[in-house]
């Protein structure tokens, strides 16, 4: 057998607990393979390993003979990745969610609306393709994710619980698309907690508990293994019957299953179920109830570790449930494979389309973004100039005074707004499924920061024409506009670069937003944006040079103020010597977040 998946003694363990402890895994060429397990048993956890999101403790992993540790690059170029969570992208309407992940996937863009729309077709979302995300229910979330789970024809497809939450409809779809994948040679491994999936979709299935193989075979080896039947007894004294039964040569294993029932696991049912009765009759045991089936999955794992699956595990009313037409599944032609053509542009410019979308959306935020720095201006800079000696501050305009650090503190703002992206990718997981594709971790971070900065600059160019609307110009001309810019996409860079470093840290959005919340007051008035340095106490002006703001905001005073001077330099080289510190920082911060 050709194994595209291979695991020798693979194991990673949290917190001195092993999630998966020392499996053996070798998946075939075309095999549909299962990985079953009660909630909890370590099946994201192997996924996540052979997806690349998580280093082995222990181990090794081999995808299409690459190492997931060492090949991580080249094992994700590979594989598809349907994750167990709902990579919701609120923003983005269903279809604009696809192609993004078309784009990410490389997915060549002449043939791109073409597979988009036969993956939307596939799982049945063409009709609400143009609805928003947020709009879509869980099962619909579900089905979009799947549909990007099939944009490429990789070699190897992983999905973790691909049909949790879908109806039964969509059920029987996806698992006829996979059946398709599979005829067309593609690889599946499939994490469930459904047994009837197992059963009916996989060729093989590794049974895992506790993070160990129980057991590996096809469903009907596996049930052959069994070779027992269970008879289903409800009684209200089920404890008596165990005791009058167990222990008798035809009653292989008896368990109490609940308060009124009984499960006796005996190698013939149609013996079994006289000698049942009888054992009841002896007794004075009423019965309320005997039924009796053939061995099932769970019978196995029970078998093999003594307990029954989760009580979900099982689909009840699939055998009902009407069957769809089959769809036939959509030809994945050799143009729709990935392919590198310009991927890291192509990639770059696929999450920049993203974050325009989503900001552009966030209508009420975008307007208070803009509408803040024009009330700092006009009310505050207004009403603070009556009330400020021209002679500490230097200069008679205190608008234009106050102008470098109103921009200032406006791209700090947005600075904290740019990392909420990240911690809700973090959150929902869409950032498990962005590390899992074939791109370069830098292209998620250069695309934010570019973003961010480009947003700096569009915000300091407004917060500028406002200003020059209330007839503040900068005394260093249009060349002295420019430089400003430029330092405000310095500090949009550096403090992107800041939040971002910190969201990566962060375990969650309330710490995040408690840091930034507690950090912002000391951040805003340490710096010199509403006196200037010289007339601060000394410990004020310690805390003042000490803080990067400071030096951000005196570069653009000087061109607003006073145009050229040679304390300009000094100034923009602090700055830059900064942007480079926090640019560090949030690149080590991101690498490590995606080496886990
Ligand atoms: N990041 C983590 N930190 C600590 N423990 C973890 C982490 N991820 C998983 N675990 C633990 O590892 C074990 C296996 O979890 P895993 O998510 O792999 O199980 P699963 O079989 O996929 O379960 P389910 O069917 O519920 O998805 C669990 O005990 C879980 O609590």
């Amino acid at each position: 057998m050709h194994e595209i998946i291979e695991t020798e003694g693979l194991t990673r363990v949290f917190r001195d607990r092993p999630a998966v402890d020392h499996l053996e895994l070798h998946i075939g060429a075309g095999e549909i393979y299962g990985l079953l397990g009660p909630n909890g048993a370590g099946k994201s956890t192997t996924i996540h390993m052979l997806t690349t999101l998580l280093t082995p403790t222990e181990g090794r992993a081999r995808v299409c003979g690459l190492d997931v540790v060492r090949q991580a690059a080249q094992v994700r170029r590979r594989l598809g990745y349907v994750s167990q969570e709902k990579g919701v992208r609120h923003r983005l309407t269903g279809r604009e969610s696809v192609e993004l992940e078309a784009d990410l996937n490389h997915v060549p863009r002449r043939s791109r609306a073409r597979r988009v729309e036969e993956v939307l077709d596939v799982v049945g979302m063409l009709p609400d393709a143009d609805r928003f995300v947020a709009e879509y229910s869980g099962g619909m979330q579900k089905r979009l994710d799947l549909a990007c789970g099939l944009l490429h024809l990789p070699d190897v497809l992983i999905l973790d619980e691909p049909t949790l939450g879908l109806d039964v409809q969509s059920r029987h779809r996806v698992w006829d698309h996979l059946r398709g994948l599979r005829a067309q040679g593609v690889t599946v491994l499939l994490a469930t907690n459904y047994l009837d999936e197992a059963d009916r979709l996989c060729d093989r299935i590794t049974i895992i508990d506790a993070g160990r193989e129980v057991v590996t075979g096809t469903p009907a080896e596996l049930k052959r293994g069994v070779a027992a039947d269970t008879v289903h007894v409800s009684s209200p004294a089920p404890d008596r019957l165990l005791a009058a039964v167990e222990g008798a040569p035809w009653v292989r294993q008896a368990t109490l299953t609940g308060r009124e029932h009984l499960r006796v696991r005996v190698d013939d049912a149609a013996k079994a179920v006289p000698e049942i009765m009888r054992a009841s009759l002896a007794h004075g045991i009423d019965l309320h109830g005997v039924t009796h089936t053939a061995p099932t999955l769970d019978d196995v794992f029970l078998l093999h570790t003594g307990r029954g699956l989760s009580p979900d595990s099982a689909v009840p009313d699939l055998d009902r449930a009407p069957r769809p037409s089959a769809p036939s599944p959509a030809p994945l032609d050799s143009d729709g494979a990935a392919r590198p053509s310009r991927p890291r542009t192509q990639e770059v410019l696929a999450l920049l389309r993203r974050w325009y979308l989503e900001v552009s959306r966030e209508r009420l935020s975008l307007a208070f973004t803009l509408l803040q720095p024009v009330i700092w201006l006009v009310f505050l800079g207004g009403a603070i100039a009556r009330a400020v000696d021209a002679r500490v501050v230097g200069t008679a305009d205190y608008i234009g005074f106050m102008l470098p650090g109103v921009i200032a503190f406006t791209i700090v703002s947005t600075g904290v707004s740019g990392a909420v992206p990240l911690l809700w990718d973090k959150e929902t997981g869409y950032l498990n499924k962005l590390m899992s594709m074939p791109i370069a971790r830098s292209s998620l971070l250069v695309s934010r920061l570019a973003f961010q900065m480009g947003l700096g600059v569009a915000q300091a160019a407004l917060i500028l024409l406002v200003a020059a609307a209330l007839g503040v110009r900068p005394a260093g001309g249009i060349a002295g506009g420019l430089v400003l810019l430029a330092v405000a996409a310095l500090l949009a860079m550096a403090f992107s670069a800041l939040f971002l470093a910190l969201a990566c840290r962060a375990p969650d959005h309330n710490t995040f937003f408690a840091i930034t919340g507690f950090a912002s007051l000391p951040l805003v008035f340490t710096t010199n944006a509403f006196v200037p340095v010289t007339a601060m106490p000394p410990w004020m002006s310690i805390t003042a040079h000490l803080n990067p703001l400071t030096y951000a905001i005196e570069a653009m005073r000087t061109l607003v103020v006073h145009g050229w001077r040679p304390s300009l330099y000094p100034q923009l080289l602090t700055l830059t010597a900064f942007t480079l510190t926090a640019l560090t920082l949030g690149t080590h911060e991101f690498r490590r977040l995606s080496r886990r």
